[in-house]
């Protein structure tokens, strides 16, 4: 510690944001906790687990508290230095009292937020809120994770498995000009940044990706091509062999959620993480509604656990509630005894499902009534005025299955994707079977999101994502992810096992 030492930060002042000061006084009055420095504590060592901050401008608008209240003589040297650890952990540079004064700032902003989403997630109840964080370990800033020093998901890739030399040869074979500089070993990928000699390289790469598949022995699996951070830079994503990949789990799964915070994080799903690890975070709001379809086995079922359990996770049922639909009768018995079950029943069975379509018709309109009775035009408006309503995720697992027993669906699924997001009505369509037949234009167009796992064929990634590549996916929850006005996404899906979702479930 050249540049901070105890002696200063003991006699500074440290500043929080205005939303942390809010948040802190909440937290002091149902938590019972006498100072604001006891659950400023709690809100850093809360945020002290997670990973780097996401680059949220954070105002110093709040509260100023002196370092003796926040710290003692006896624990300053533990809190500072878990501190410097988190910071070297993720890159972040702590030179001097305005650097840690920031940094601090930002772990009590993140830290009190989450701690309102870990009481609301509780059902406000004391003794489940104490449990969740015992459970976290967020009261005893854990020394072991903080000093992580690579991303969760970042693989243990050996010398013989870079293929950094392989490519180096492969590209001068395919007669490019260009040398690699440096690569990022991801989950599944990984991805090498290579300079090209000049800009005309550029079409002959792309052009001959096949070749370089090719020279390095790549069989069927494809090389993907995207630009580079530098002038002259391209990625080159090369899939490695399974053997190497790593998996993330509910542990990378809940740390992603719990980075994102705060009223723009209330429809936020994660269904897994990019080509380099990093979540692949969206909004179900302006999303606002949802395909997805893979060929079977390949990991439907398990994403869409990820993106319900994502919208769990910072819910209660009093504003969260889901309205599931199982024509097939297998997928979400996990959810049967959920509080947050939409009418408290799963709709199993093709008869049921319809009902429940239509009952979510009439929710909307009622919804609309609502709104224009009170000059407003969505629910958040109508939550200013004072009328609180859950948002409903209303999600059925084989589409195919249901369009094929009962045409008539359609009519109601394509009213429920024109309307129903200002209602705080969202859909999830899941399918095996993407094709023409079962997913007309129509409701294809009314559906902007997508989201593909391997598929047999090419015809059928044109189906869910408006163009191929899903069949070019390496199965086990290997994804394509598509959002209206974004580029596509690669993404490998956080893999929750049937027990982490009966976990989340059960909250
Ligand atoms: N994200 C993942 N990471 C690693 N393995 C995964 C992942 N997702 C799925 N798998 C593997 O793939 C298997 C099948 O997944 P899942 O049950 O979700 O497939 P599915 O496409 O829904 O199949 P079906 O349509 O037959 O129900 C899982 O049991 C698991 O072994």
């Amino acid at each position: 510690m050249s540049v901070l030492n105890l002696q200063q930060i003991m006699s500074s002042r440290f500043r929080t944001s205005a939303a942390a000061d809010a948040q802190t006084k909440s937290l002091m009055e149902v938590l019972g906790l006498s100072t604001k420095a006891a659950v400023a504590r709690l809100a850093i060592g809360r945020s002290l687990s997670l990973g780097a901050f996401n680059g949220e401008a954070v105002d110093a608008k709040g509260l100023e508290i002196p370092a003796a209240s926040l710290f003692s003589q006896d624990d300053v040297t533990i809190w500072v230095g878990l501190i410097l650890t988190h910071a070297r952990s993720h890159g972040i540079a702590l030179d001097g009292m305005d650097a840690f004064r920031s940094a601090l700032r930002q772990h009590w902003h993140r830290g009190a937020a989450m701690l309102i989403d870990d009481w609301r997630s509780s059902g406000e109840n004391f003794d489940q809120f104490v449990g969740t964080l015992v459970k976290r370990r967020a009261d005893l800033p854990d020394v072991g994770t903080s000093a992580r020093t690579q991303k969760p998901s970042a693989a243990n890739v050996t010398s013989a498995e870079d293929q950094s030399s392989q490519l180096t040869k492969a590209l001068g074979e395919i007669g490019v000009g260009a040398e690699v500089k440096g690569v990022v070993h991801g989950p599944r990928l990984s991805r090498y940044k290579v300079a090209l000699r000049d800009v005309n390289q550029l079409d002959k790469l792309r052009k001959g990706l096949e070749r370089l598949a090719l020279a390095m022995s790549l069989r069927d699996m494809m090389p993907a091509l995207g630009h580079g951070d530098e002038a002259k830079t391209v990625t080159i994503d090369i899939p490695r062999a399974p053997k190497s990949w790593t998996t993330a789990s509910k542990i990378e799964f809940l740390e992603a959620l719990g980075a994102v915070s705060g009223a723009g994080a209330e429809l936020m799903v994660c269904p897994g993480m990019t080509v380099v690890g990093d979540p692949v975070l969206f909004d179900l709001r302006t999303a606002p509604h949802l395909l997805v379809g893979g060929a079977t086995g390949q990991g439907k079922s398990v994403c869409v656990h990820a993106i319900l359990s994502s919208l769990i996770v910072k819910h209660t049922p009093a504003t969260l509630q889901l309205a599931l639909m199982d024509p097939k009768r297998v997928e979400f018995s996990i959810y049967a005894k959920s509080r947050f079950l939409w009418r408290d029943e799963i709709a199993v069975g093709a008869d049921a499902a319809r009902e429940t379509l239509r009952a979510l018709v009439s929710e909307m309109d009622a919804r609309y009534e609502r709104m224009s009775e009170l000059g407003v035009n969505n629910i958040g408006d109508l939550a200013a005025k004072g009328v609180r309503l859950p948002f409903i995720v209303a999600c059925v697992d084989e589409l195919a299955d249901l369009i094929m027993q009962d045409r008539s669906v359609e009519a109601e699924i394509i009213r429920l994707a024109q309307m129903a997001r200002a209602a705080g009505i969202h859909l999830i369509l899941a399918t095996q079977r993407p094709d023409a037949k079962t997913f007309s234009g129509l409701v294809r167009s009314n559906i902007p999101a997508r989201i593909a796992l391997t598929v047999q064929k090419a015809s059928e990634s044109q189906i869910i994502l408006d163009e191929g590549g899903a069949e070019d996916l390496l199965g086990r929850g290997d994804m394509i992810v598509k959002l209206a006005g974004s580029s596509l996404v690669r993404a490998h899906g956080y893999y929750l096992t049937p027990g982490d979702v009966e976990n989340i479930v059960a909250r």
